[in-house]
This record gives C-alpha cells, sequence and structure tokens, in this order.
C-alpha cells in the first residue's frame, strides 16, 4: 500500500483486493529502525474498519522495539506481524527474546513474519524459521519504495527454499512483471509488488501475470525437488497434491 495515493488508503486497498491481490502489505515504519515515517496501529485500525474483516492484513513492521506494537497492531486487526531479527535481536524490552515475541505474536491471534535486511545472513534465521509462518527476504534497503529489485539477494531465497521446501518465502522490494522470474524460480511463493500496481494501467493482469509466472516457475521447481523429497516419504504425498492445488491460491505449502 505504500505506492498508493496515501490520501486515498482506503479506496486503493479496495482496488487491489478486486484485482485480485490475496493480502494488503502494510509498511510500518517508525524513523528510527528505517529512515522514513509512514503509519503505525491507528491507521490499520481506520483501514480495517473501510475494508471489513476478510482482507488480510500482512504487517511489514519496519521499526526498533517490535516487542511494542504486538498488542496494538492485533487489536487494529492485523493478520500477520512480520518484525525485521535485526531490530528483535536488539529490543530491549524486559524478559524479551525472540521467541518470547513469537509467542506473544500467535496470543495476540496473528501469523508471524521475521524479515531480514539485505545484509543479514540468511544463517542468522536458522534458529527461529520452526517458530515463524514467513520469512522475508528484503529485495531493497527497507524504508522507501520505488527502489530497484536486488536480484544478488536471491541466494538466500534458494538457500531456504532448498532447506525448508515448506517454508512461506516472501520476498519484497522491486517485483514486478520484469523481475519476478528470478524470483519465482529461486523458490520465493509470496511476492509483496507496490510500485509495479499501483503504477500500472491495469493492476488486475499485474498481479495475475506474477500470480502465474510463481505458479510456472516455482511450481516447477516444487514438482522437482519437493515431489521428491514428499515420495521419498510416502505417506506425505496427499500433503504435497494439496499443496500443488493450493498454489492457485496463495501459497504451495
Ligand atoms: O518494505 C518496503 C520498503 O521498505 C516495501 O514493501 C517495498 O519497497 C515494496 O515497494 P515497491 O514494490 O515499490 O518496491
Ligand atoms: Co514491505
Amino acid at each position: 500500500m505504500l505506492a498508493s495515493d496515501l490520501s486515498n488508503l482506503a479506496s486503493n486497498a479496495k482496488s487491489v483486493i478486486q484485482a485480485g491481490a490475496d493480502e494488503l502489505h502494510l509498511d510500518v515504519m517508525d524513523g528510527h529502525f528505517v529512515p522514513n515515517i509512514t503509519w503505525g496501529a491507528p491507521v490499520i485500525k481506520c483501514l480495517r474498519k473501510s475494508v471489513g474483516e476478510d482482507p488480510y492484513f500482512d504487517c511489514h513492521m519496519m521499526v526498533s522495539k517490535p516487542s511494542e506494537w504486538v498488542k496494538d497492531v492485533a487489536e487494529a486487526g492485523g493478520s500477520r506481524y512480520c518484525f525485521h531479527l535485526e531490530a528483535a535481536l536488539k529490543d530491549s524490552g524486559v524478559d524479551f527474546n525472540v521467541a518470547e515475541l513469537c509467542k506473544l505474536i500467535r496470543s495476540c491471534g496473528m501469523e508471524v513474519g521475521v524479515a531480514l535486511k539485505p545484509g543479514t545472513d540468511v544463517s542468522a534465521v536458522r534458529e527461529f524459521v520452526s517458530l515463524v509462518d514467513m520469512v522475508l527476504i528484503m529485495t531493497v534497503e527497507p524504508g522507501f519504495g520505488g527502489q530497484k529489485f536486488m536480484p544478488n539477494m536471491m541466494p538466500k531465497v534458494v538457500h531456504l527454499r532448498d532447506t525448508y521446501p515448506n517454508l512461506n518465502i516472501q520476498v519484497d522490494g522491486g517485483l514486478s512483471p520484469s523481475t519476478i522470474d528470478v524470483a519465482a524460480k529461486a523458490g520465493a511463493n509470496s511476492i509483496v509488488a507496490g510500485s509495479a500496481v499501483f503504477k500500472a494501467a491495469d493492476k488486475e493482469q499485474v498481479i495475475l501475470g506474477l500470480r502465474h509466472t510463481v505458479e510456472r516457475l516455482g511450481m516447477g521447481k516444487a514438482e522437482g525437488e519437493l515431489t521428491k523429497r514428499v515420495k521419498a516419504k510416502g505417506a506425505e504425498v496427499g500433503v504435497l497434491m494439496a499443496g500443488i492445488m493450493f498454489v492457485a491460491g496463495k501459497y504451495f505449502v
């Protein structure tokens, strides 16, 4: 939503849902973790009131103290709380650590996401993968929309996809019809696209194009490596089949 005309946030949110987006990606910035300020829980609350209960709010929390905003964002209607690992490791909340943060997010009724800045090694997230629903690999320096996609982040995505075949992997920053191929091939299955969608004359076509590319190129990967692994386990074939069908909707876990 950062790429939209923010004076008309609600109508723009409705327009992308109408155009086929699965989720609304809400970039919360505190002017401290990143050099920009956007909005917080009060705006999310108004947006929730305006768009109704259904749309999924993916809250990308670019804030220095992620533990501080969990309850507010949950009460405002957030669906997923995606915090930055770099911030969480430094967050000085009392009795606080990353596992506690994940627990708090879940206890407030939200899904958990963990985000990595471009400079953070993917190995840093390993010990937390089992605690989260999604890992976000930033493909720009967080703080601003409309930046250039960083293809050199794709080895992180490949590593995560190879290590965790069922993990939801999101990419965020500079995704568009011209950069989606490499992200889909790497194994990303959740695509954040701001400028590419809001600058387009036909939002529906852009969203459909991104979705089809993930299905086409990402599915190839799923049918390859994922099928091999699941077939080796025999009993989980049914799960894989369900996963493959679900890719058209959202994820292929
Ligand atoms: O987190 C972000 C910036 O920090 C945004 O979500 C990201 O930049 C998406 O916008 P665009 O598609 O215009 O690059
Ligand atoms: Co974002």
